[in-house]
C-alpha cells in the first residue's frame, strides 16, 4: 500500500507569489482558495506570505531572503506545515524542506490528500491512489539523488541506482494493478449503465462547492451529502427524476477546481465518463462567489479536456439568495464602476443575456425560482427525448406547472 501522507495540519502557513500574470488581487483570491482547501483538509492557516517576483524561483519557489523570514516565523510559532500555492518540483520540495524544517506541501498534494480523506467507496479510493502513484513516480528520483550524493564515490553508485529502480518498479507495478482494478469495476458499471436503457441523461457539473448536490437533492428528493467544504462529493450518484410525466436520469458528480491536478483528471476518467456520456449538462455556478467568472472558465477548460465542451448546456446560476454587490459610491467621482458593483439585474444584461434561455437564476437552498428551472430542463429534455423517440412525441405536451 502506498503510504498516505500524514496531514495533521493544525497550524499552517501559506506561501504564494505575485507575478506579472498574477496580480495582487488574483494572488489573494488564489490564497483564499488555498486557505479553504487547507481548512477542508483539517488545517488552520496562521499566516500568509507573498512575494513579488518576475516568476517563481526554480530552486526555492520564493527568494532566499523571504524564505528566511518564513523559516523564522515557523520556528517561533511552532508551525507544522508550509503550503505552496502551486505544484513544486521534486528539487524545490527538497530544497525548501531543508530550509524550513517542517512538512512542505504544494497545491496538488493538498488536493490529493483531500480526495484521499473523502473517498468513500473502493472505486473512489482506487482512483485516488492511482493519482497519488502517478504524482509520486516522477518524484522518486528526486527523493533519492541527495542520498546518492551523500554516499557518493566509486562503487556506491550501483546500490543507489538499484534502490531507485526497485522503488520505481514497486510504484509502477502498483499503478498497473490499480488500473486493472479500475478496469474491472468499469466493466461492471458499464453493464449497470446499459441496464438504464435509453433514458435521457443529464449531468450536474460545476466548480466545487457551488451547490450541485444541494440542487440534486431538491430535484430528486434524495439525500446526497452536501457540505460547506470543498470536494464533498467524490462518488457519482445517479437518480431517476420525473418532471411532468417525463422521466430522465440526473447525475451528481465530483466538482472541479482551478488547476485540478492532471493525475486526478486522468484517474477519474471513468467517473467523468458520466459527464462525457450525458445528453445535457447543467453547469451550476455559485454567483455569490467573487470570482465566479474564473470558475466558469476553469470548468469549461476541464470540460474541454474530457471532450464535453460542445454539449447542450444550461447555465444554472445558484445562490442568488446570498448574492451581494459591493456598494458603489455615486458621489465618488474618481471611482469606476466595476463588475463587483453590478446588481444581479445588471449581470443579467451582460454576456449572460446572450445565452438567453440557457441562463437560469435560482437558489437551491431556498428553492427560489425552481419552477422556471424545472420548465427549462423539461423543455430541453423533452426535445432530446422526442428526437430519440419520434413516435411518442404526443406523450409530452408543453410543460405545465405541477400542482403542489
Ligand atoms: N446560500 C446558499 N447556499 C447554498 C445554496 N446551494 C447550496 N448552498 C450551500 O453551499 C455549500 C455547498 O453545497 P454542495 O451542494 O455540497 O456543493 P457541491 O457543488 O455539491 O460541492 P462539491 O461536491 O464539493 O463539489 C453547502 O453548504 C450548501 O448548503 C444556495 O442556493 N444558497
Ligand atoms: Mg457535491
Amino acid at each position: 500500500m502506498l503510504e498516505k501522507k500524514d496531514i495533521n495540519l493544525e497550524k499552517a502557513v501559506l506561501i504564494g507569489v505575485v507575478t506579472k500574470q498574477q496580480n495582487e488581487e488574483k494572488s489573494k483570491e488564489y490564497l483564499d482558495e488555498l486557505e479553504f482547501l487547507t481548512y477542508t483538509a483539517g488545517g488552520e492557516v496562521v499566516k500568509r506570505f507573498t512575494q513579488k517576483m518576475e516568476m517563481p524561483n526554480p530552486k526555492t519557489f520564493i527568494g532566499t531572503g523571504k524564505m528566511q523570514e518564513v523559516a523564522e516565523f515557523i520556528k517561533e510559532n511552532e508551525i507544522g506545515t508550509a503550503i505552496f500555492d502551486d505544484e513544486l518540483s521534486a528539487a524545490q520540495e527538497r530544497n525548501i524542506s531543508k530550509l524550513l524544517e517542517c512538512k512542505v506541501l504544494d497545491r496538488t498534494n493538498l488536493i490529493l490528500d483531500i480526495f484521499a480523506q473523502r473517498a468513500q467507496t473502493s472505486y473512489a479510493r482506487t482512483q485516488v491512489e492511482l493519482a497519488q502513484c502517478e504524482y509520486l513516480l516522477p518524484r522518486l528520483k528526486g527523493m533519492w539523488t541527495h542520498l546518492e550524493r551523500q554516499k557518493g564515490g566509486i562503487g556506491m553508485r550501483g546500490p543507489g541506482e538499484t534502490e531507485i529502480e526497485t522503488d520505481r518498479r514497486i510504484v509502477r507495478d502498483r499503478i498497473t494493478l490499480l488500473k486493472d482494478k479500475i478496469k474491472n469495476i468499469d466493466r461492471q458499471q458499464s453493464v449497470q449503465r446499459g441496464n438504464r436503457g435509453q433514458l435521457v441523461r443529464v449531468a450536474l457539473v460545476g466548480y466545487t462547492n457551488v451547490g450541485k448536490s444541494t440542487l440534486m437533492n431538491v430535484i430528486s428528493k434524495s439525500d446526497v451529502f452536501a457540505e460547506d467544504k470543498l470536494f464533498a462529493t467524490l462518488d457519482t450518484t445517479v437518480r431517476k427524476v420525473v418532471i411532468g410525466n417525463l422521466p430522465f436520469l440526473v447525475t451528481d458528480t465530483v466538482g472541479f477546481i482551478r488547476k485540478l491536478p492532471t493525475q486526478l483528471v486522468e484517474s477519474f476518467k471513468s467517473t467523468l465518463d458520466e459527464v462525457r456520456e450525458a445528453d445535457l449538462l447543467l453547469h451550476v455556478v455559485d454567483i455569490s462567489h467573487p470570482s465566479f467568472e474564473d470558475q466558469i472558465a476553469s470548468v469549461n477548460k476541464i470540460l474541454g479536456e474530457i471532450d464535453s465542451a460542445n454539449k447542450p448546456t444550461i447555465m444554472v446560476f445558484n445562490k442568488i439568495d446570498t448574492y451581494e454587490a459591493v456598494p458603489f459610491d455615486d458621489d465618488d467621482l474618481i471611482a469606476v464602476r466595476t463588475k463587483e458593483n453590478y446588481s444581479l439585474e445588471e449581470w443579467k444584461k451582460t454576456w449572460m443575456n446572450k445565452i438567453g434561455n440557457d441562463a437560469i437564476f435560482i437558489s437551491a437552498l431556498n428553492k427560489e425560482n425552481m419552477e422556471a428551472f424545472k420548465r427549462r430542463v423539461y423543455d430541453e429534455v423533452r426535445d432530446i427525448h422526442v428526437a430519440r423517440f419520434p413516435y411518442n412525441n404526443f406523450l409530452y405536451p408543453d410543460y405545465q406547472e405541477e400542482e403542489e
